[in-house]
């Protein structure tokens, strides 16, 4: 554990290299960000600014692909759409992502503003930070891979019509949808869209996928917990076709009779934390969990 593999103690105390992503289409960040960078600099920690971020606020940056082969770890720098954005894009570089926060509910990113320069003072002491390795979801339509984070949901594509879709395990029938739409979920995502319509929650370091019912038309569909190592299809026997939407960011079409192939991604994402950071105090600070 630890930032060991990535980010030693003695890279740390020489120099080691940070890159950021600012939350898109927000200019006025700018000013948070030179704030953020002088304390990164201030514990020797060199930083890089991403292409699209910088343009945003007339800085010099570089490609995304490049940064994460240039840093040992990663900054997001926004909400928690910010930082689900940066893992899904960068996960596949093994570099860990550390979400800081500036967004309204901030349930993924570990530290706000006002805790960033006591934590960047105490990273270089291995005690003072965790590395959380998460599950991400690989899903498969018309030949093309995605990935994500939080969830990946079928959704109908008219609000007036429901969708009907058949769901295979290892290419054995297990369930016919009827319904508004079906969410999987990692369990990182099961504080998402999944708990707003009374799917489980999961224990963030769980291997398995949820697959919650969105509206379903029956008085038997109930959200189902599913191990990590299980191939689940999904075919659209709907005339209307879906819409396949990869963690409420990145949409895709799928026509009557296509499917949707979902099964783990073969690497983890890594989530830079506050050692002292506890789910279920987050679970109760940001979403009343217990009150
Ligand atoms: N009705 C709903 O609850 C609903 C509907 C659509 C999408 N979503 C969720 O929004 C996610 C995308 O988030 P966004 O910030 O880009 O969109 P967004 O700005 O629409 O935010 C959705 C809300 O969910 C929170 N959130 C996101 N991921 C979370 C997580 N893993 N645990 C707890 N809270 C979380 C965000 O902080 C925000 O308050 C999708 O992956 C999906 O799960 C929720
Ligand atoms: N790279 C990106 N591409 C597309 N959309 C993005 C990207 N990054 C963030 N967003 C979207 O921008 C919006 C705002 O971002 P973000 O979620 O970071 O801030 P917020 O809503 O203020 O914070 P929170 O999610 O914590 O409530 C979200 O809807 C998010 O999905």
């Amino acid at each position: 554990m630890g930032l060991k593999s990535t980010i030693t103690k003695e890279k740390l105390k020489s120099k080691s290299k940070a890159g950021i992503v600012l939350r898109p289409s927000t200019p006025e960040i700018k000013d948070d960000y030179i704030k953020i960078k002088g304390y990164f600099e201030k514990q020797n920690i060199e930083i890089f600014l991403e292409k699209n971020s910088a343009n945003m606020i007339d800085e010099e940056g570089i490609d995304l692909d490049i940064l994460c082969d240039t840093v040992d770890f990663l900054v997001s720098i926004g909400g928690d759409g910010t930082l689900i954005s940066v893992v899904r894009r960068t996960f596949r570089s093994g570099k860990p992502v550390l979400g800081i926060n500036l967004g309204t509910l901030g349930f993924l990113t570990d530290v706000s503003l006002n805790e960033l320069e006591s934590f960047l003072q105490n990273l270089s002491d291995d005690e003072n930070y965790r590395i959380d390795s998460r599950m991400m979801i690989k899903g498969n339509a018309n030949l093309k891979n995605f990935f994500a984070f939080n969830d990946i949901v079928i959704s109908r594509n008219s609000l007036s019509s429901m969708i009907k879709v058949d769901a295979k395990i290892d290419g054995k029938p297990f369930n016919s949808y009827y319904g508004d739409g079906i969410i999987i979920s990692s369990p990182t995502g099961s504080t998402a869209y999944n708990l707003s319509v009374g799917g489980p929650l999961v224990y963030p370091l769980t291997d398995a996928f949820i697959v919650t019912p969105v509206a379903p038309h029956s008085l038997t569909q109930r959200p189902l917990v599913l191990p990590a190592d299980f191939e689940i299809e999904f075919t659209i026997t709907d005339n209307q076709g879906a819409m396949v939407i990869v963690d409420g960011q990145d949409i895709y079409e799928v026509e009557q009779n296509q499917s949707i192939k979902i099964q783990i991604a073969s690497k983890k994402a890594k989530l830079l934390h506050r050692k002292e950071r506890n789910y279920f105090e987050v679970l109760n600070e940001k979403l009343q969990w217990g009150n």
